[in-house]
């Protein structure tokens, strides 16, 4: 399962955010919205369920909203200065490494300076806390590659020694691929011989492997009572942006759940269905002006933003019976995978299971019943049958 972490400085709204993005609010089929524990939990991408183009919905989405599990951490406690220890430093940097892409909380009213402690809305600027995560973990990572280089030294020596396999070795634990550490090194002009690299060569691979493996996405959050201006400096930065209530979205996500307002994650604007109080409706209405500024209350949006644009995967769909688009239960559209874009069915078989993968034949296009040649490049919402001597 694809992995999200939310980072941030004390105060911004981490905890918010989880709580919201994890509540169990809508029917998600195989998918119950689950806390693994306190602090990983699961929480959905949004997509277009292919049901959508068939007479009946499947029971697995919500009238064709489909929410794909995606794994949420919430790294609470990283302060400037982590890399050395402080806060309870290393072990939220080493609970990092396990994200595919970070979310990055600030707090966009400028109410909390550095350290989390609040201040008069607006005195704090927050473009001050949108670099340290990620210059946490490239001083974090260059500590490791400055520990390691050592045994790097030594391995050179040996005649077969291949400087792609020796750092990609030591950097798989923070999640690099030997593709990634290969493009890397492509990119940074380095020294061929590990005796001659420098603490600057060093940091600049950090600095390159932290941007390959954990791109950030900044939530701006409590939009609701930021500044315009703030979040324009904001949205001027190199990073994706989204403006956030985390605040509002967790209201909303109970008030869903206590059957008074119609709304799913995602969605731009909701309804009130049931009784409220005055002062409901007042906390309410205030949501839907913050939400018709930004087009929605920015948690979801964050969420979508990491894994459909940043990480760039799309979602396929195996089934059994490609008429039907059923499993072997009789079940419509079961399971949703998300896979990197330029994924082929092979690799959607091995995502099911490895013995199918292993097993691969062919596999069937079952919007058009046509079999799909192996090179074949997956689309977003293709629902494939995958024929193998495994299934
Ligand atoms: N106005 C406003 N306040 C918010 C919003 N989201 C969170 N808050 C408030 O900000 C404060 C901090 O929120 P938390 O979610 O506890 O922050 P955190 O980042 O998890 O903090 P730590 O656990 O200390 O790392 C709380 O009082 C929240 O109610 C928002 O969208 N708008």
């Amino acid at each position: 399962m694809l992995s999200i972490a939310l980072a941030g400085k004390p105060n911004a709204g981490k905890s918010t955010f989880y709580k919201a993005a994890t509540q169990a609010d809508v029917d998600v089929g195989n998918y119950p919205f689950t806390t693994i524990d306190p602090n990983r939990g699961v929480t959905h991408a949004r997509t277009r369920c292919p049901c959508l183009d068939r007479e009946e919905r499947c029971g697995n989405c919500e009238d064709g909203t489909r929410y794909v599990p995606v794994e949420l951490l919430d790294v609470a406690g990283l302060v400037p200065g982590a890399h050395e220890g402080r806060g309870l430093g290393n072990q939220f940097l080493d609970a990092l490494t396990n994200a595919d892409v970070i979310l990055n909380v600030v707090d966009a009213s400028g109410g909390t300076n550095e350290e989390g402690e609040p201040v008069e809305v607006g005195t704090y600027d927050p473009l001050e806390e949108v670099d340290f995560v990620e210059e946490e973990l490239e001083q974090w990572l260059t500590g490791i590659i400055d520990r390691n280089w050592e045994s790097v030294e030594r391995k050179s020596r040996s005649p077969d020694f291949d400087i792609d396999d020796a750092l990609t070795e030591m950097l798989t634990g923070f999640g690099a691929t030997e593709h990634d550490v290969a493009a890397s090194l492509r990119s940074l002009d380095y020294p061929t011989d590990p005796m001659q690299w420098e603490d600057e060569d060093r940091e600049k691979l950090a600095r390159d492997i932290r941007a390959r493996t954990k791109p950030i996405v900044l939530v701006a959050n409590k939009a609701d009572i930021a500044p315009e201006e703030n979040l324009e400096r904001l949205r001027e930065t190199d990073k994706p942006v989204v403006p956030t209530t985390a605040d509002g979205e967790l209201a909303l996500r109970k008030a869903a759940e206590a059957g008074v307002v119609e709304y799913l994650p995602g969605d731009e604007e909701f309804e009130i269905v049931g009784d409220i109080s005055d002062a409901q409706a007042e906390g309410l209405e205030k949501i839907r002006e913050v939400m018709a500024e930004y087009g929605g209350t920015g948690v979801q949006q964050s969420i979508n933003r990491a894994v459909y644009d940043v990480l760039d995967v799309l979602t396929a769909y195996p089934v059994q019976n490609e008429t039907k688009w059923t499993d072997g239960t009789g079940e419509m559209l079961p399971d949703a995978f998300l896979l990197p874009r330029g994924s082929t069915p092979k690799d959607l078989a091995y995502a099911v299971h490895s013995d199918i993968g292993e097993g691969y034949l062919h596999a069937v296009n079952a919007r058009s019943n046509r079999r799909i040649a192996e090179d074949y490049e997956l689309d977003e919402g293709d629902v494939v049958k995958i024929v193998s001597t495994a299934s």
